[in-house]
């Protein structure tokens, strides 16, 4: 695990809520952010994002988040995680492009190995994970709604998700589309990743990229009522049968990552996709003026 600097507005929550154990906050500060573990209803952990302004994925964050997984996963008490946003903005931004622009091949290596890396913890977690989706998610800013078990989608126009790729001229990797195929069908999955769809929230329902599409307030208290049922389901039962759907789906990245890094820093090196990626984030900037 690399170093990390200390940085500003990046940070997980999980907060307490009526302290239902009775158990004293835990709180502990880490190198890059601060954790306040607690307890807010027996066994399941909200997880909050909070890397401003659109939780867009560098690789720092990508870092802290995986080893904030992996202790929440080694930590028997918890069996479950609502992950949800806490930038305004959105859930989550995708890749951070500022990560994959001007940079090296060492950088764009290890950059696409860790984007690898939480996609592996998430998809095989013996948790429950359900993404209280807040926000707009767009192409890799689905990779946490795709690899969870449960999608509850705030009802709100701005709260678009899907796997646009292809419409900013790129192609999603296959394993962001194995996980969409699993979820919503071969067919609509064709129609999706061909035409970039961006579902508004009763179309994503529609096609099932979500489960439950609910008002925004609302989207909490329906994640914890989720919870509540697949807590229902004995622990083992439920994760054999997870592993056993998911495994085939994680077999394939297992097997074929070193090619998809290569393919991936070779295709992010070229001129043409460079230029292109400072012309997105430059049109990213003026938007927003
Ligand atoms: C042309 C080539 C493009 C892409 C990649 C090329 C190659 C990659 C190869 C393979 C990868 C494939 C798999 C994954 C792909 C991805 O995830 S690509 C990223 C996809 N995400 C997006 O396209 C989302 C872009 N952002 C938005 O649509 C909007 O910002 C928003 C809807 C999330 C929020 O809108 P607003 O509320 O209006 O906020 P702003 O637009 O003003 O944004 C605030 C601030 O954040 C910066 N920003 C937004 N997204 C990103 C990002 N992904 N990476 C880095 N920075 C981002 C934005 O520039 C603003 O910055 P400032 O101006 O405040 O400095």
């Amino acid at each position: 695990m690399p170093h990390l600097p200390p940085a500003q507005g990046l940070g997980f929550r999980m907060r307490p809520s009526g302290g239902k154990s009775g158990r004293p906050a835990a709180r502990s500060v880490h190198g890059v952010s601060e954790v306040s573990a607690s307890w807010w209803w027996w066994s399941q952990a909200p997880l909050q994002l909070k890397n401003l302004p659109v939780n867009s994925f560098s690789l720092e964050f990508l870092t802290e988040l995986i080893i904030n997984l992996e202790k929440l996963e080694n930590d028997k008490t918890f069996r479950g995680i609502i992950i949800t946003s806490d930038c305004p903005k959105a859930f989550s931004a995708g890749v951070d492009l500022r990560e994959i622009c001007g940079k090296n091949p060492a950088h764009y290596t290890e950059y696409w190995k860790v984007l690898q890396d939480l996609w592996l913890r998430l998809y095989l977690s013996n948790l429950v994970l359900i993404s209280a989706i807040n926000g707009p998610c767009a192409a890799g800013g689905c990779l946490i709604p795709l690899t969870s078990d449960y999608r509850i989608l705030a009802d709100n126009p701005k709260c678009l998700i899907g796997l646009n790729e292809t419409r900013l001229g790129i192609s999603a990797p296959f394993w962001f589309k194995d996980p969409l195929v699993n979820i919503i069908g071969h067919r609509a999955s064709e129609h999706a990743l061909q035409l970039g769809l961006l579902f508004p929230p009763a179309e994503a329902l529609q096609v099932g990229i979500v489960d439950k599409v609910v008002p925004k307030d609302q989207v909490q208290s329906t994640a914890l009522s989720v919870m509540t049922q697949w807590l229902a389901i004995p622990d083992h039962a439920r994760q054999l049968t997870k592993n056993m759907i998911r495994k085939p789906t994680a077999d394939l990245l297992v097997k074929h990552r070193d090619t998809d890094i290569q393919n991936f820093v070779s295709f992010i090196s070229r001129d043409s996709i460079q230029k292109s990626l400072q012309m997105y984030l430059a049109k990213l900037k003026q938007n927003k003026d």
